[in-house]
């Protein structure tokens, strides 16, 4: 018989996925006999951070604080911008999972993240997400300005309060919503250096808002039985898998256009070939997804084009930086 998942003693969550907190249950016991191992509770507090999503939002603030006027000089503010977006992020990340642990048990890609597997209590990842999200404060507030502050906090509360406890639950649009939060980091470096709003980093905020349902949506079809099974609304589940490829399609063709406007902006083709290239790849690729047969094929697919979403913002951000370099 497979025991109740340790966040489900009444047994309410759907039955179809017991075998994965089987998977779970077995692992907590064989775990159970290990001790306190250090190096398991970096890594555990690592992942509740999100931290290679984390270092992906860095960098995009990053870009915003060497695009802004000046950076060099205010390279002290520009430290602490970007300790500050880590840590605020990562404290996202925590809160997330804190409210997300019987979810992440029905999920294949999530079931062994330390408060699903019982490794990190509920009330500790709770003292984890204040410390970070003080130190985040304590570091912006003495390095930044009060606008960088608030657009951070924005950015955390998006996240770990509004799209995770409200949007996801509730609507199939959940990520375009709450993408305005991951999206916010180049305008948060910007403000980090200059203490106002321009047009450039509005704009970079568009564009990271515009990609990240075509980052997601490749995801959602590949785990969309996951999803069904945990009851969580994704565009997939809600609407089905050809209405997702659509939408995939419509906003990889609006990230392309939308990355081509910084170009048209500054006048930096370096960054214009980069964003013409790698947007075109991406277009091609949903295209493809969405010629595929559904099936194991089509699957493979969507996970591909998931992991090219991520080195494609990469890709684009990077040639931001170059162009500014080898142009100016
Ligand atoms: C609401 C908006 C977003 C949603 C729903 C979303 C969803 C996801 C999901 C489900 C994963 C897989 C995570 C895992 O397996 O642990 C992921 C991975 C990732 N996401 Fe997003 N994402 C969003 C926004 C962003 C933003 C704004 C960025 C950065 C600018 C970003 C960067 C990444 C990176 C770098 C990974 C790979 C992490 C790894 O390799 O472990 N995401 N995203
Ligand atoms: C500026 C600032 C501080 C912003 C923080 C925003 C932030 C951490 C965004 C990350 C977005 C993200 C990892 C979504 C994962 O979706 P999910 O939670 O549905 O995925 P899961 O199923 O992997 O938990």
């Amino acid at each position: 018989m497979i025991a109740s998942p340790p966040n489900d003693p009444d047994g309410l969550l759907p039955a179809a996925s017991a075998s994965l907190t089987g998977t779970v249950t077995g692992k907590l016991d064989r775990r159970s006999g290990n001790g306190f191992q250090p190096g398991l509770l970096l890594h555990d507090l690592w992942v509740l951070a999100k931290a290679r999503v984390v270092s992906l939002l860095v960098f995009t603030a990053a870009v915003g604080e060497i695009l802004a006027p000046h950076a060099l000089i205010h390279w002290q503010a520009a430290l602490a911008g970007l300790l500050g977006i880590a840590l605020a992020g990562g404290a996202g990340g925590v809160l997330n999972q804190i409210v997300e642990p019987d979810l992440d048990q029905h999920m294949r890609r999530t079931l062994h993240r330390p408060l699903a597997e019982g490794r990190i209590s509920r009330r500790g990842a709770m003292l984890y997400a204040m410390v970070l999200m003080s130190a985040a404060i304590a570091i912006l507030a003495w390095g930044t300005n009060p606008l960088t502050l608030v657009l951070t906090l924005a950015g955390t509360v998006g996240y770990g309060v509004v799209y995770t406890l409200y949007l996801k639950p509730s609507t199939p649009w959940n990520i375009v919503w709450g993408g305005l939060a991951g999206a916010l980091p180049p305008l948060i470096g910007w403000t980090a250096i200059t203490g106002s709003i321009a047009a450039l980093p509005v704009v970079l905020v568009l564009l990271v808002f515009v990609w990240t349902p075509a980052h997601f949506w490749p995801l959602a079809i590949n785990c969309r039985r996951d999803y069904a099974k945990a009851c969580i609304p994704m565009l997939p589940c809600t609407h089905g898998i050809d209405r997702t490829r659509k939408e995939v399609l419509n906003y990889a063709i609006l990230t392309w256009g939308v990355s081509l406007i910084p170009a048209l902006l500054t006048g930096d083709w370096i960054y214009g070939g980069i964003a013409w290239l790698s947007g075109a790849w991406f277009v091609g690729m949903a295209l493809r997804l969405k010629a595929l047969p559904e099936g194991p094929e089509m699957d493979q697919y969507a996970r591909s084009m998931f992991a090219y979403s991520i080195s494609y913002l990469f890709l684009l951000y990077t040639g931001l930086i170059l162009g500014r370099l080898l142009i100016g």
